[in-house]
């Protein structure tokens, strides 16, 4: 069989990926989930996993070091790389929405939005007729109307928690988002049948069945 290397995304999307590919009935790196490794090969099933920062996940496999991955959808449109998205995992399931301070009007001179996702704010407000100033934030968004660095805010909203515990409502939701599997162009080609064979088989686990 031939080799694929995957990319997974450490922190919350890693487990239930691992989980997927579990049911699929694929060999996981023994402890993969526990240890500090970041490159694990499993040599029966022909796949080497790595271990990267869930938003560089599209870097690698658009270069071609990894030849599939998993991302998020907000990753993905953030990130707009050469690769393509074969399955929506169905995992991660959260949305992208715009919030604020209840009530809070946007400065009707200089309205700011801080996010995380500078391209996918600035694409929502240019297609709503609306002109605003993206700060670039890391995280901790929900911060920025706090203190009056932004009025509104774009970021991921998931239990809904974080806005309510820092007094934030949601105004508009901008998109749902799950985790997608992708593909590397060229090893879509190159090695088809090895990528078919892993997206048949995590197919029919979102399906529901157990890939086998
Ligand atoms: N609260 C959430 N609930 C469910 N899924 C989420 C939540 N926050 C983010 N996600 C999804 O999980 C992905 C990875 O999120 P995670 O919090 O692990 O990484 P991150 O800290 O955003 O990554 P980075 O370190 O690259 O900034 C996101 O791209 C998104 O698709
Ligand atoms: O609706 P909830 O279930 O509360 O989840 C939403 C929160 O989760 C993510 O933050 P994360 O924990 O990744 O922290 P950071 O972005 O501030 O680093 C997101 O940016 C929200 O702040």
């Amino acid at each position: 069989m031939r080799q694929l290397t995957i990319a997974m995304p450490k922190g919350r999307i890693f487990e239930e990926a691992l989980d997927m590919l579990r049911t699929a009935s694929y060999n996981v790196p023994p402890s993969f989930d526990l240890s500090r490794k970041l490159l694990a090969e499993v040599k029966e099933e022909g796949l080497t996993f790595i271990l990267a920062k869930p938003s560089d996940v599209p870097v690698y496999v658009e270069h071609g070091v990894a030849d599939v991955g998993i991302a998020g959808k907000d990753v993905l449109l953030e990130e707009d790389r050469n690769v393509y998205e074969v399955l929506d995992l169905g995992i991660s399931r959260c949305h992208l929405s715009v919030a604020g301070l209840p009530g809070a009007e946007p400065d009707p001179f200089a309205p700011k939005v801080a996010t995380k996702y500078p391209r996918i704010a600035s694409d929502y407000f240019r297609e709503q007729g609306e002109q605003v100033e993206i700060i670039k934030l890391n995280g901790s968004i929900e911060l920025a109307p706090m203190i009056g660095l932004a009025e509104r805010i774009v970021d991921i909203v998931s239990t809904g928690k974080t806005l309510k515990e820092n007094g934030l409502v949601e105004l508009e939701t901008i998109r749902s988002i799950t985790s997608r599997l992708i593909v590397n162009p060229v090893s879509y080609r190159l090695k088809d049948e090895a990528v078919r064979q892993l997206t048949e088989r995590l197919q029919l686990v979102v399906q529901g069945g157990d890939g086998l």
